[in-house]
């Protein structure tokens, strides 16, 4: 009897371990398809935009841009800049008024504030109409901050360590998805559509199915990879560019009525007696390839001969006292002066015409100003072809030098990029990026004609 009751009660637990098991492998199986089919659902979202720098699509972004640019300006550019009022700038030679403080440039940022939903920034909504309808022009502004921005905050961030953790086999999903969210946590490049505070979890849910080789899964976080490869060269290209720009302090509110924003650089001519400034807009093509044809007709029919030449002289000033007409003995160039330049040989001439002024002849100051200029033009090539994605329309070079020759110790010339409302990502087929290369190279292989003719 107890042997047969054993039996039976044995049989019972057998049937009862063996329904147990099949429940449990049921749920196993059920929790598994849900996990694939979130994992699928969650690896689907991962895209990375790869349009503009800044999306100006994303509210979000550009709220974090502005936001993050007004704490820099208040923590940073505010002790850069003295108490006196803003004065328009001494030396300007191009584009629309900037002021200066302190050691400072400001240089007024327009913000497409009908887009944002700070108050404080929603009170200056600009007047939109006609060409301010054009998204280019609306968005500038915050494409010139967020590139600033970016910079800045490359520069900020360790994240040397991304080339080991993002290599593409060995590591961990889930850490580099925190890396990437560390990197971009202020959604600077617009890069991702995925919403950074799920970037944890997302990880976990995609670690499993990916490894046991869920194709879609596998696939999609692949292309993610790729694409975040992409973004950190781009990012190693930012962090470059910052010894090539005037040093940014983040944006500040100069009347504090939410009216007046303006970016905050070093004023690059601040070190010089007398600062003898060229402002070239740089590139063959001027236009971003998103810009409207009749856009594009208009900005051709303006400098035809940017393409051939690569580049356009904006303006210049150069000191000399024999200027005695000039403005405090400054000869000034403004952008007729550039627009009449109609071949190379002008453009030549006109670079003869700067670079002469203060000194007469091309004797061994002249000479060691125009081969720093060389030099400091080739690092700028050099920083631009590790860049593979970055192209730069309408942005220009700034170069100083020291048109006082009675100055005995004198500060080297300077040459910077300035002015990046229109980077965009670019393609082969547009090549903005060729473009600008082509510029650096025509400007650099006329300095060194200079040269030649000089000792020839
Ligand atoms: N960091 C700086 N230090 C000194 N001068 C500067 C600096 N940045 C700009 N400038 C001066 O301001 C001028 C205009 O600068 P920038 O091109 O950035 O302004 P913009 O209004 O966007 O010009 P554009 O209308 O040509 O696009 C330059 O030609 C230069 O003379
Ligand atoms: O920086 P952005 O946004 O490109 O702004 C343009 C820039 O200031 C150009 O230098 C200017 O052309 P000029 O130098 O020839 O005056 C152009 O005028 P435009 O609108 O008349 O083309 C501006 O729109």
């Amino acid at each position: 009897m107890n042997t047969f009751m054993k039996g039976q009660s044995g049989q019972n637990d057998d049937r009862r371990s063996s329904l147990g098991l099949s429940l449990a492998f049921g749920i196993a199986v059920l929790s598994w398809r849900l996990i694939v089919l979130r994992a699928r659902e969650a690896a689907q979202k991962l895209r990375v935009n790869d349009t503009t720098v800044l999306d100006y699509s994303d509210d979000a972004c550009i709220e974090n841009v502005v936001k993050s640019a007004l704490q820099r300006g208040e923590y940073v550019g505010s002790r850069k800049l003295d108490d006196r009022r803003p004065k328009a700038m001494d030396h300007q030679v191009g584009g629309h008024p900037l002021q200066m403080a302190g050691r400072c440039v400001l240089k007024p940022i327009k913000l497409p504030q009908e887009r944002m939903s700070r108050p404080e920034v929603a009170e200056s909504i600009p007047d939109l109409d006609g060409d301010d309808l054009d998204p280019i022009k609306v968005y500038r502004g915050v494409r010139e901050l967020a590139f600033y921005e970016t910079m800045a905050a490359v520069n900020e961030t360790d994240y040397n360590c991304l080339p080991s953790l993002f290599s593409l086999s060995k590591i961990p999903l889930l850490s580099e998805l925190r890396l990437h969210t560390r990197v971009s946590s202020k959604g600077f490049f617009g890069s991702t559509k995925l919403m950074l505070s799920d970037m944890a979890s997302i990880g976990l849910i995609l670690c499993l199915p990916k490894c046991l080789g869920d194709s879609t899964v596998r696939n999609c976080v692949n292309a993610y990879r790729l694409a975040l490869l992409d973004i950190e060269e781009e990012l190693n290209v930012m962090k470059q560019i910052a010894k090539h720009t005037a040093s940014y302090f983040g944006m500040v509110n100069i009347d504090g009525q939410g009216q007046s924003y303006h970016l905050v650089l070093d004023n690059l001519t601040l070190p010089y007696d007398r600062p003898n400034i060229m402002d070239l807009k740089v590139g063959r093509q001027v236009y971003e390839p998103a810009a409207s044809i009749s856009a594009q007709r208009h900005k051709i029919a303006k400098y035809p001969e940017q393409s051939a030449i690569g580049f356009r002289i904006v303006g210049m000033k150069a000191y000399s006292p024999s200027f005695s007409d000039g403005h405090d003995g400054y000869e000034i160039w403004g952008k007729p002066f550039g627009k009449g330049l109609r071949s190379k040989e002008d453009a030549l001439g006109a670079l003869r015409i700067f670079f002469l002024a203060s000194y007469g002849t091309i004797g061994p100051h002249t000479k060691r100003v125009i081969l720093s200029v060389i030099e400091q033009l080739i690092e700028i090539r050099n920083w631009f072809k590790c860049n593979s994605t970055l192209a730069f329309y309408a942005s220009s070079i700034l170069i100083v030098y020291e048109g006082n020759k009675t100055v005995r110790d004198k500060v080297d010339p300077n040459v910077k990029m300035i002015d990046f409302a229109h980077v965009c990502r670019d393609d082969e087929e547009h090549s903005g990026r060729h473009g600008y290369l082509y510029g650096i190279e025509s400007l650099a292989s006329m300095l060194r004609m200079l040269l030649l003719d000089a000792n020839g």
